[in-house]
């Protein structure tokens, strides 16, 4: 017969512990334990599975407690469809529900930024032409955040800012009740031609909300404590509509498993690090990439060494100045771009590689992989979430990826 002693410190060896292990002879070990810090405790509730374990009396009152208890953490989650904004797939369009009666809006979900920001009635009306706007005076639930202002300018210079109101704010049937709703003043050019969005739902982390005096959270940092679990998926197409799910993994969106590597968020964005990549199905290098992965942005934007090491196999790739990047013959046939993510390969398929044709009609096409040298920062934008379902875990302060 086993001591305990003895059963533990062979449970420890058979689960892989062996860290844990006594020293030969030692009569000890310790293992860590971790808690689940999002487990709201409710006492009856732990009362009801007491007596319910030991055979003990329930009462009906302890039952109905448990139940009210239920009733109220139903477990919630949301689901949003999205879609590409042009045939260059340049930005995806996803409808969100803002104020009483629900004003609907086409947003730009950007995990590269912080602030959910609209045109509204307040967006000069020459600057607001052909866009949806949301106006604060015509929902019931509405309420100026006073003395609070906002700033905001993106990678490639555009800009926009404004004043602060809270509101209702529903995304794939998932409300958050008192939503920080940025109110445009001021939009730069990009914006205003930009008619098919209204604005941008920041899903970045909330140290990187630029509101005044006092920063505000994202719709989804509000709304993390409320869902199943405190997470979201990105799964982008190609001129398809892909999705943005809340609280859940729908595990049949993917075709491979899901590789989870950490997750830094001290600048806002989703920082990660992959292990190294690969052209044309090669054994991946062990080069790693330090990156965001950033909805709100169009290309796969990586080093020169990297750019040069993918458009080497391309023959006609050239960088043309006038299109500030790589463009090449629409005809190439171009290889698949891999990376590895926490213990996975994420596989580009070459024709995600090839954007879009300089301009109507031209047999020249500008590469969906350009140099990341003038921006100091990789970015695995749209080009390289399209081959993948992203899963941007809070909870545990981690990314997932899984091939499509
Ligand atoms: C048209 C078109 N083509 O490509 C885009 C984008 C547009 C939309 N159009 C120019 C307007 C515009 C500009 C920006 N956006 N939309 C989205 C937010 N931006 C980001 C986000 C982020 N995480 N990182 C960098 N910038 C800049």
């Amino acid at each position: 017969m086993q001591t305990f002693g003895a059963f533990l410190v062979s449970f420890l060896a058979a689960s892989g512990l062996a860290a844990a292990l006594p020293a030969e002879g030692q009569k000890t070990a310790s293992i860590e334990v971790s808690y689940n810090k999002h487990y709201v405790p409710h006492g009856p509730t732990a009362l009801f599975k007491a007596k319910r374990k030991y055979n003990a009396p329930i009462s009906e009152k302890l039952h109905a407690a448990v139940a009210a208890k239920k009733a109220l953490t139903k477990r919630q989650t949301g689901s949003a469809n999205t879609n590409p904004s042009d045939s260059a797939d340049d930005e995806y369009i996803t409808n969100v529900s803002i104020g009483t009666p629900a004003q609907v809006l086409p947003l730009d979900f950007d995990t590269g930024s912080s602030d959910l920001w609209v045109f509204s009635s307040e967006t000069p009306k020459s600057s607001a032409s052909g866009h949806v706007t949301y106006s604060p005076s015509k929902s019931s639930t509405a309420k100026k955040l006073s003395g609070a202002s906002w700033s905001i300018t993106y990678g490639d210079h555009s800009s926009s800012s404004g004043d602060v109101y809270t509101d209702k704010v529903t995304v794939g049937g998932f409300s958050v009740s008192s939503q920080a709703v940025e109110s445009a003043t001021k939009v730069s050019t990009q914006f205003v031609q930009d008619t098919v969005i209204s604005g941008l739902l920041g899903l970045g982390f909330d140290v990187g909300n630029t509101v005044k005096p006092r920063a505000q959270k994202t719709w989804f940092s509000n709304a993390a404590n409320s869902l199943a679990q405190p997470l979201f998926t990105a799964d982008l197409k190609h001129q398809q509509t892909g999705s943005y799910n809340f609280g859940f993994i729908d595990t049949t969106l993917a075709k491979g498993p899901i590789g989870y590597t950490p997750a830094d968020g001290s600048e806002g964005y989703w920082g990660f690090t992959a292990t190294g990549y690969s052209v044309g199905g090669a054994k991946l290098n062990r080069n790693s990439i330090t990156g965001i992965a950033d909805t709100g942005t169009t290309l796969l934007l990586l080093d020169d060494d990297v750019v040069n090491a993918y458009y080497n196999n391309v023959e006609s790739a050239q960088y043309d100045d006038s299109q500030q990047g790589v463009v090449f013959d629409c005809s190439e046939d171009l290889p698949s771009f891999s990376f590895g993510v926490g213990g996975t390969t994420i596989t580009i398929p070459g024709s995600l590689i090839n954007l879009t044709p300089v301009s109507d009609g031209s047999s020249t096409c500008f590469g969906g992989l350009q140099s990341s040298a003038d921006i100091g920062i990789n970015i695995f934008g749209d080009v390289a979430l399209k081959a993948a379902l992203v899963v941007f875990d809070l909870g545990n302060e981690r990314l997932g990826w899984a091939q499509k």
